[in-house]
């Protein structure tokens, strides 16, 4: 958990300095600067803002670089600047570090913000990223796979682009890389399908928790971005003319996506105490009434999805908790239980006061340290019932006060 946090030159946030509890409620008006607060915990948890891909543009104006610094339960300090040219300094107990994903391991950190609740819409990206947090928590191997897959598929897709037709030599060497590839896509959609599995069953509770009228009506479905019966190195090649008249790789993890699915009530389950007339019910349903099936996003209201984003969110908490979430600290043998911090921005404005105590009371529940923003206070007292001392933050032009 974030003991101290302290923020210098992040948008509005010249300098910050605060103590932190489990519950920390940041309020203030419209441009106040309290997503930069959250956007500052994710920087350092994930090396990037979840707003805005170039560093000047989340540096503070007329400065060179930003810096985020926290200090946690368990004494570990962690820290990164981000300089305008996207050079990037990262730190583990005073120790320079040089890859992000060590940060990221001693600092889980989960996202429900306004921006994601188009996740359903949007391309696939949002959609594997959310999948591929909680891979990458859950499966050790997982990241170096990744890494590893990255870097091949880009040399791969820079060669496509750059001719239709390949010599003996680039031939060949294609060919190596796709091996590579396939060796990799193989373990990165193990790691995947198995995370998926064991996810499926929390997505149905938080669903049942979340639009109850949908329990038994949503599904997840995994789709790994190419035939997994097949390798993929003979997939690429059976496509090689279309990649390379396209100019880059069309299949492969790097398309894999996770879908929502719909599927209206069992019609079977009418409810009658007279068997004759419920035989007759059931048929007449069984007639009258197919099953339906769609995208869930379809279907669902523009309130209901927000819901059912919050529930695919929220769902992980709970599997992430349960799967020991035990790392090593980097050059040590201490081992140390993460803590994941939970950022919800203006949660208040995207759902409705029933959903937003259902999602408190879960986390309220769960060993996690929220951050949340809010315009108004009206959330603080729903906080006061859950959590045993909670923090109350305002904010004002980029200063921020405990009340
Ligand atoms: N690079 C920058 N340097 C300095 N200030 C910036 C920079 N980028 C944005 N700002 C300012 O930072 C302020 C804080 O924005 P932020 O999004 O954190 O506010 P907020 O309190 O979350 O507002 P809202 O409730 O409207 O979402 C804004 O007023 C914006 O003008």
């Amino acid at each position: 958990m974030i003991e101290r946090l302290q923020v210098s030159y992040l948008r509005n946030l010249s300098q910050v300095d605060l103590s932190s509890a489990a519950c920390n409620v940041i309020i203030g008006v419209n441009g106040s600067g309290k997503t930069s607060l959250l956007e500052a915990i994710f920087l350092l948890s994930r090396g990037k803002s979840f707003r805005h891909y170039q560093p000047k543009r989340y540096i503070q104006h007329h400065k060179d670089s930003t810096t985020v610094h926290a200090r946690l339960t368990d004494n570990s300090t962690l820290a990164i600047q981000k300089q305008a040219d996207a050079t990037t300094l990262l730190r583990l107990n005073q120790t320079t570090v040089y890859n992000q994903s060590i940060l990221t391991e001693q600092l889980p950190t989960l996202l429900i913000d306004p921006s994601t609740m188009d996740m359903l819409e949007q391309g696939s990206a949002s959609r594997r990223q959310l999948l591929d947090w909680l891979v990458f928590h859950m499966k050790q191997g997982f990241h170096s796979q990744w890494v590893a897959y990255q870097r091949l598929l880009k040399q791969r897709n820079s060669l496509l682009k750059k001719t239709n037709h390949l010599s003996h030599v680039q031939l060949a060497e294609l060919k190596s890389w796709d091996k590579g590839l396939s060796n990799h896509a193989a373990l990165i959609h193990h790691y995947r399908e198995q995370v998926f599995t064991e996810w499926q069953p929390y997505f149905a509770k938080s669903i049942t928790q979340l639009l109850p009228a949908y329990a038994d009506q949503l599904s997840l479905s995994y789709n790994a971005g190419y035939d997994t019966s097949v390798g993929l190195d003979v997939q690429l090649n059976e496509r090689l003319e279309q990649d390379l008249q396209l100019g880059y790789t069309r299949i492969g993890n790097h398309r894999a996506d996770i879908h929502v699915h719909w599927r209206s009530s069992d019609s079977t389950r009418a409810k009658s105490s007279n068997k004759e007339v419920d035989v007759i019910l059931r048929d007449e349903l069984n007639h009258k009434l197919p099953i339906l099936k769609e995208q869930a996003a379809n279907v669902l209201s523009r309130g209901e999805k927000k819901l059912l984003i919050t529930a695919l969110r929220l769902s992980q908490l709970p599997l992430l908790l349960n799967n020991e979430m035990v790392t090593k600290l980097a050059n040590s043998d201490i081992q140390t239980r993460m803590t994941p911090v939970v950022l919800l921005d203006d949660i208040t404005a995207e759902l409705d006061s029933r959903a937003i105590k259902i999602l408190l009371t879960t986390l309220a529940r769960l060993p996690c340290q929220v951050f949340m923003t809010s315009l108004t206070d009206d959330v603080v007292p729903l906080v006061k019932e859950l959590w045993s001392n909670p923090k109350t933050f305002h904010v004002k032009h980029g200063q921020i006060y405990l009340t």
